[in-house]
């Protein structure tokens, strides 16, 4: 995880510099950090089970009659874990987004890939999440190194619900690493 981290801050000081913050420009040439981010949408999905369908009529899906109105769970946080499409499947490795770029997007059209759903009913917000997730992530990693609370480590265990939390808050204490004056306000008081 401690490589996975350095590397994408020595991407984030190439692409952006240590004498800047982070703009909307600087997006699309974070190439370690978007596969970063669609890793981890993989393994851990914002609503695991997407949301319920309920068939309008009865009809067959493979061998399968679905009754009109019953309601239907998409099992999306197992087929993002399905060993027949992914190496290692437990294993957290942004790198298979990196060598098949362009392969694994957010339309949903890719059924072992679909983190937003898929479909009619696919996440309305995909535009402005594709666009804050990353800004946001990529500004705190490039204004801070992140060093865990005293006694504390990284636990990626989950609750499960409609929407997955970690079982375990994570707590971080973030330490500067561009010069103050870069902080605006937050560090001049
Ligand atoms: C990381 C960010 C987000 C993720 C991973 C995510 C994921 C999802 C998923 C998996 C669904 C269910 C899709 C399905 O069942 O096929 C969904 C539905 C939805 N999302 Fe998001 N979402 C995110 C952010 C947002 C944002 C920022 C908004 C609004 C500003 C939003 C609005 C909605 C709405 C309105 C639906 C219901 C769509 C419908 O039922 O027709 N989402 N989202």
């Amino acid at each position: 995880m401690a490589e996975i981290m350095r590397k994408i801050q020595d991407e984030l000081d190439d692409v952006v510099g240590k004498n800047s913050t982070v703009e909307e420009l600087h997006i699309p040439k974070l190439h370690c950090l978007d596969a970063v981010v669609k890793e981890n949408l993989r393994l851990h999905l914002v609503a695991p089970l997407l949301l319920p369908r309920h068939p309008s009529k009865s009809c067959y899906v493979a061998r399968y009659t679905i009754p009109e109105g019953a309601q239907v769970l998409v099992n999306a946080w197992g087929i993002h874990r399905d060993p027949e499409a992914w190496d290692n499947p437990l294993e957290f490795h942004p790198e298979s987004f990196l060598t098949k770029n362009g392969k694994w997007d957010y339309s949903g059209n890719n059924f072992h890939y679909f983190p937003f759903g898929t479909g009619r009913r696919i996440c309305a917000g995909i535009p402005l999440a594709k666009r804050l997730l990353p800004y946001v992530l990529a500004s705190l990693l490039h204004l801070f190194e992140r060093r865990f609370a005293d006694g504390t480590e990284i636990d990626m265990l989950e609750k499960t619900g409609i929407t997955l939390k970690k079982m375990i808050p994570l707590v971080v204490v973030p330490k500067p690493r561009l010069l103050l004056e870069k902080y605006g306000y937050w560090f001049c008081g």
